[in-house]
């Protein structure tokens, strides 16, 4: 993909991976606004918007931050083409001035400030993730842009982070998901942000190229069920690993294998004849591939065929010192086949001789979720990685987290926003947030304060209110503080601007939070909501603007 570049303090800053991802990649309204304050003179006035989300999705606890490293891409990179002026000219009423034109011609985000939480941290409502400070046209322009690029990312990262979860820390986890995403640009985000959020790998070859995220993958039914028989391999040799000796004749080798573990009385008689299609197409692939021999076993019958079929190949292979790599099981019930499969490897292994083929890797796939890799946790398996498609990229389980981008401030005045419903009210003024660590080392509350208050100190105990409700209320004695917000875009400030991680280190930061999270809070059934406070004094000046902002009812 083509990136725009950007210079920046004399580095050059790429475009965002998408080339859609431009200025006009907004609402019409952000272009009408932009002319209405422009008319009124407003436009340069400055404003302060905080992006956030109200409730965390999945019906859980924990939000995983993601998408900030594309916002800095389009922010550095944002400039209207003549060409995008003039398609703004067309879409406007005629009465748009042409001066307009000029204005959008000249602008850029060099005087916009980007305040962020740093990319895979793990969030909660109403805490700020994003706080863009700059010329109110300027930044509204921004909004829409910016909300679609963290809306999905925290979503399919946070999915990603549940189901690495439920799996458990030592299995593997591979995200299949292309065929089945929202269109491509929903099928690279999601293996992006599904590696953030702690999956080992993506079968998504384009994502491999663009993020080196690991590329892994197996084979298709399609592969088994093009073989007829075995009298098709027409080339039949292989030669040892060591390049010792060749193996004439492959086949045959597999084949006395297949008779031998057929009569094992330890398997029981549990196969007969296996299916001459499937073993053709083992063999076939373990001819292509002799050191990563992997077979997918469920076309015909798993423990019939397709399991004893591996077992014949896999032994051929291991006499002429190959190892073979494992199954792929994409049907049935996964605990119970996982756990046969285990077995006859085990015995294979026993009655055999062959060292580690107890051990061969058992891929599972098909339609799994958080749900059912729970039930499969419950019920005991052998699965070593999972394969998760459609339920994972597509984020089933919720359509869209919600993030909003609501002006907290505009000329050192601050807003609000009232609403019937108390959690849609948003919390005013340009803000610090910090996250207050206890004695044990987990986060206990994340506290908002005013720009100017002082810092919350490490052993001095500061009083954390609920920002709305008045009775809940808490005094923490910080072991230690965190600071939120980092700038990531300094504009003209001459401020120091924070790094972009690389995504391995994003991915990093994300699994080292999760593990530090207090249990109870990303449990899956009931979990503890995390706490989320601001100082008395922010408390007490929200209040303030509340009463000020509320017209007083009169009752007839
Ligand atoms: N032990 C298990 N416990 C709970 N759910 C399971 C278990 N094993 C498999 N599943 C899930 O059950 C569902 C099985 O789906 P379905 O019955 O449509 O497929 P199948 O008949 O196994 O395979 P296919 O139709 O693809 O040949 C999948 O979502 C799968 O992930
Ligand atoms: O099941 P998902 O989580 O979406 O993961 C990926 C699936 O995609 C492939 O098959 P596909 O679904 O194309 O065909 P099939 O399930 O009908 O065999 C693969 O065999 C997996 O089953
Ligand atoms: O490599 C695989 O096994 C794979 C890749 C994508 C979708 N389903 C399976
Ligand atoms: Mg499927």
């Amino acid at each position: 993909m083509e990136a725009k570049a950007s210079q920046n303090a004399g580095r050059v800053m790429d475009g965002p991976t998408n080339p859609m991802v431009t200025p006009l990649l907004t609402d019409l309204y952000q272009f009408t606004m932009a002319y209405a304050y422009w008319k009124a003179g407003k436009h340069n006035e400055r404003a302060v918007f905080d992006l956030y989300f109200r409730k965390n999705p999945f019906g859980g606890e924990f939000t995983v931050f993601a998408g900030l490293e594309e916002c800095i891409k389009l922010i550095a990179n944002f400039k209207l083409t003549e060409e995008e002026v003039s398609f703004i000219h067309k879409s406007l009423p005629g009465s748009c001035e042409e001066g307009f034109l000029n204005y959008l011609r000249e602008i850029d985000c060099s005087d916009v400030e980007v305040y962020a939480i740093s990319e895979g941290t793990v969030v909660f409502p109403k805490v700020p993730l994003l706080r863009l400070e700059g010329p109110v046209a300027v930044v509204q322009l921004l909004e829409t842009p910016v909300l679609n690029l963290v809306n999905f990312a925290s979503l399919v990262t946070t999915n990603a982070a549940r189901h690495r979860l439920v799996a458990g820390r030592p299995k593997m986890l591979f995200e299949f998901g292309l065929r089945r995403a929202q269109g491509p640009d929903g099928a690279i985000g999601a293996s992006k942000y599904c590696y953030i959020g702690g999956f080992d790998a993506t079968s998504n070859v384009a994502a491999g190229r663009l993020f080196g995220i690991p590329l892994r993958g197996t084979h298709s039914h399609a592969f088994v069920s093009s073989f007829m028989s075995p009298d098709e391999i027409l080339e039949r040799s292989l030669c040892s690993s060591d390049g010792s000796n060749t193996c004439e004749d492959f086949v045959t080798l597999v084949h006395s294998w297949l008779s031998k573990i057929q009569w094992l009385k330890s398997l029981g008689g549990i196969f007969g004849e296996t299916n001459q299609s499937e073993l053709a197409a083992f063999i076939s692939y373990a001819l292509a591939f002799p050191n990563n021999f992997l077979a997918l076993v469920d076309t015909y019958d798993v423990i019939r065929s397709g399991v004893p079929n591996f077992c014949a190949v896999a032994l051929a292979l291991s006499d002429l010192g190959y190892r073979a790599v494992g199954i792929r099981l994409d049907s049935g019930d996964l605990a119970y086949l996982s756990s046969e499969a285990r077995k006859i490897f085990h015995t294979i292994e026993k009655e055999l001789g062959v060292p580690g083929f107890g051990k061969m890797i058992i891929t599972a796939s098909n339609d799994l979720n958080e749900e059912t890799l729970d039930a499969l946790r419950k019920q005991g398996h052998e699965v070593d990685c999972f394969g998760i498609g459609t339920y994972l990229v597509t984020c089933y389980a919720q359509a869209a987290l919600g993030c909003v981008f609501k002006l907290v401030e505009i000329n050192n005045q601050p807003r609000i926003k009232l609403s019937e419903d108390v959690s849609k009210v948003s919390i005013p003024c340009k803000k610090r947030c910090y996250r207050l660590y206890g004695k044990e080392g987990y986060s206990l509350v994340d506290i908002m304060t005013g720009e100017n208050e002082p810092c919350p100190k490490v052993g001095e105990r500061i009083l954390c209110r609920h920002p709305f409700s008045e009775s809940k209320r808490a005094y923490v004695v910080p072991k230690r503080v965190e600071e939120l917000l980092k700038c990531y875009w300094p504009g003209k400030s001459g401020k120091v601007r924070e790094e972009l991680p690389a995504l391995q280190d994003i991915r990093d930061h994300c699994i080292k939070q999760l593990e530090q999270m207090r249990p109870d809070h990303i449990r899956r059934l009931n979990p503890t909501p995390y706490k989320v406070s601001v100082s008395a004094k922010l408390y007490d000046f929200i209040h303030f603007l509340w009463l000020n902002e509320a017209p007083v009812g009169e009752l007839q």
